[in-house]
């Protein structure tokens, strides 16, 4: 028998040349996009204006896969809830909803593990297993609003697990879908994507001319530091990073945000901060401070709160929009693949929900 076609994560024009080959009227095709995106229906069976021939039909020949909820942590403060979904293969990845006063956002995770190798980061620590599809990533965001009915999804992060970028295609094919009208309709203005620094990409994600944030995890002021932080900046290093940088400003005229963790005693000194007030002297950008969220694995520790507003005061100083990132979460597992990895442990009574 020829397998299913997957609907999910396909674009209006998509499904409608696929009914059309079916010899189903093209209309259709919005009718089955209203029943998944904007009532949350994934059953073809409770498709109730379809004909019963026709959701005989689709159930034959199509299918509307899905990410399992494993589990879903809410912060103390409830402001946080984090995700647990396990995929088709049995593989397992976390997303985040975040609460803001500026609207809800949701953070996806794009691959399962990532190869980057940033000290840091508790996604890497298992190593790299494989990209995820970009019907993958859309149903993180699809899960999550059906799971909280009330929650409104006003934007999207794609700061979770994984290098974006090195999973250029699918995530691309992601970000169109997660904008289109027939899916979430989330403006790109309200989509932004954090890359450790991949600077072949970033310069062609500014072709792309979508006006979308781009985030760089910057994290060091110069080479030195950020070679013995980030892998990737032995490949891409600060000079070339900051070029691609400036290429983005001038062909989307979106201003980048820097992300800078600040860790104890690496990169969080004055000179630290003045170095950084001179690498991005002129560019249109914005600094996210980021007090590092511990991961036991690596063992850094985030400086006093007193240091990081001396560090914020520095870069304000010279002209640059500072803000420091409100730690959210941190009571359910904060950093990104710090879930995943207590599951892959065994941790938490996750033994449970094992499944290889
Ligand atoms: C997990 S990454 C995913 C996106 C992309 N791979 C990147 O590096 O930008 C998202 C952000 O989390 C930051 N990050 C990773 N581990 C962290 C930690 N332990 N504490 C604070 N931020 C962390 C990264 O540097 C990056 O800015
Ligand atoms: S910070 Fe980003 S690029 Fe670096 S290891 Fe983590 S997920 Fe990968």
């Amino acid at each position: 028998m020829a397998e299913k076609i997957n609907l999910k994560g396909l674009s209006l024009k998509n499904i409608e040349e696929i009914f059309e080959n079916w010899n189903i009227e093209r209309f259709r095709a919005k009718q089955v996009m209203n029943w998944i995106y904007k009532k949350g229906i994934e059953d073809f069976n409770q498709m109730t204006d379809l004909s019963k021939e026709l959701r005989n039909f689709l159930k034959a020949n199509a299918c509307t896969a899905k990410i399992e909820i494993l589990d879903k942590r809410i912060s103390k403060n409830r402001d946080t809830v984090k995700f647990l979904f396990r995929l088709e293969d049995n593989n397992v990845i976390e997303a985040v909803l975040m609460k803001h006063l500026y609207g809800n956002s949701v953070c996806v995770s794009t691959q399962v593990g990532c190869k980057m190798g940033c000290k840091f980061c508790a996604s890497t620590i298992g190593g790299f297993i494989r990209n995820l599809h970009s019907w993958e990533i859309l149903d993180q965001v699809f899960q999550i609003r059906n799971s909280l009915k009330d929650v409104h999804i006003a934007n999207i992060v794609i700061m979770g697990s994984g290098e974006p970028l090195d999973n250029y295609n699918e995530v691309l094919k992601f970000i169109r879908l997660a904008n289109s009208p027939d899916i979430f309709n989330i403006s790109f203005r309200r989509i932004s994507l954090s890359t450790c620094g991949l600077v072949p990409e970033i310069r062609k994600l500014a072709l792309e001319q979508l006006p979308i944030t781009l985030s760089v995890s910057l994290h060091a002021p110069n080479d030195e530091l950020r070679n013995r932080l980030m892998l990737i900046n032995k490949r891409y290093p600060i000079d070339s990073l900051i070029k691609a940088c400036k290429y983005y400003f001038e062909m989307t005229g979106r201003r980048i945000t820097f992300e800078y963790a600040l860790i104890k005693g690496i990169n969080d000194s004055f000179e630290n901060g003045r170095e950084l007030c001179d690498l991005l002297k002129g560019l249109q950008c914005h600094v996210n401070l980021i007090p590092i969220n511990m991961v036991e694995e690596r063992g850094f520790v985030k400086p006093s709160a007193k240091r990081i507003y001396e560090f914020k005061r520095i870069i304000e100083s010279n002209g640059i929009q500072t803000t420091i990132r409100k730690e959210k979460g941190s009571d359910i597992g904060g950093a990104c693949g710090q879930l995943r990895n207590k599951f892959l442990d065994k941790k938490e009574g996750y033994k449970d929900l094992w499944r290889t």
